[in-house]
């Protein structure tokens, strides 16, 4: 049933997770994924290292990259301070619509902003659209090769503070060879590397942490 797997998993987290319960519609989509089909969300266990990041920043401002279904979404937003806003960039009308639903069903859609387009074309409407300046964390989860490219756009738009944390998921697997090279060889940014398993799966990866110098 369901002609997509994020519609799947949609049905699932409806059916399964208590409205109005961020933690139950986390659970819920994991063990659909880790039981049912798999999916490229970021996974529990490194969704533990995103959640001690959130808290360790304690950021007013963060932006996503990539929201597929709203997993990692959902790990942020929920951890948010309050008044912190959580924008997240999804290029596929299908997986925001999706993406929307869940968090709606999570009740977390108040904190966070779900922009469609590409990052590409929306980084640089981000000041004036949001009235702000930096951003204090960014989570890199979309397509591979565009992390590199959009950490130079994130750059060039100024909106990166010394201080800015960026975590970058799957920087072992797929990979994201030239987007590490960059943050642990620029004296722009003090990088560090979280060994970690691929989501659902007995196989390495890692997120790699890395905070903007100036
Ligand atoms: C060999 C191999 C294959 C797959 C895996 C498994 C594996 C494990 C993982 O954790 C992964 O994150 C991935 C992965 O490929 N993620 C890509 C995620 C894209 C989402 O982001 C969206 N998007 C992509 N580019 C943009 C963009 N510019 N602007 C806005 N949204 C964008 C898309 O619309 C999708 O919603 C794969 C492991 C190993
Ligand atoms: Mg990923």
């Amino acid at each position: 049933s369901g002609q997509s797997r994020p519609m799947r998993i949609l049905q699932f987290v409806q059916s399964a997770a208590a409205p109005g319960d961020a933690n139950s519609a986390i659970c819920a989509v994991d063990s659909y994924c880790a039981n049912v089909e798999w999916a490229m969300n970021v996974g529990d266990k490194k969704g533990q290292i995103l959640d001690a990041v959130v808290l360790a920043v304690r950021p007013r401002w963060v932006l996503e990259l990539g929201t597929y279904c709203g997993y990692s979404t959902m790990r942020i937003a929920r951890l948010l301070p309050p008044g912190a806003r959580l924008v997240t960039l999804e290029m596929n009308q299908h997986y925001a619509q999706v993406a929307k639903q869940i968090l709606g069903h999570a009740g977390l859609d108040t904190q966070v902003d779900l922009l469609v387009g590409a990052s590409s074309a929306l980084i640089p409407q981000l000041k004036k659209k949001f009235e702000m300046e930096t951003f204090d964390l960014i989570f890199i989860d979309h397509w591979k090769a565009s992390y590199l490219p959009d950490a130079r756009l994130l750059e060039e738009c100024g909106l990166l503070a010394p201080g800015t944390v960026l975590l970058a998921d799957n920087v072992t697997c797929p990979g994201a060879p030239d987007y590490l090279q960059y943050v642990r060889n620029s004296p722009r940014y003090r990088s560090e590397y979280f060994p970690c398993q691929l989501e659902y799966l007995q196989v390495e990866d890692g997120m790699e942490k890395s905070v903007f110098l100036g």
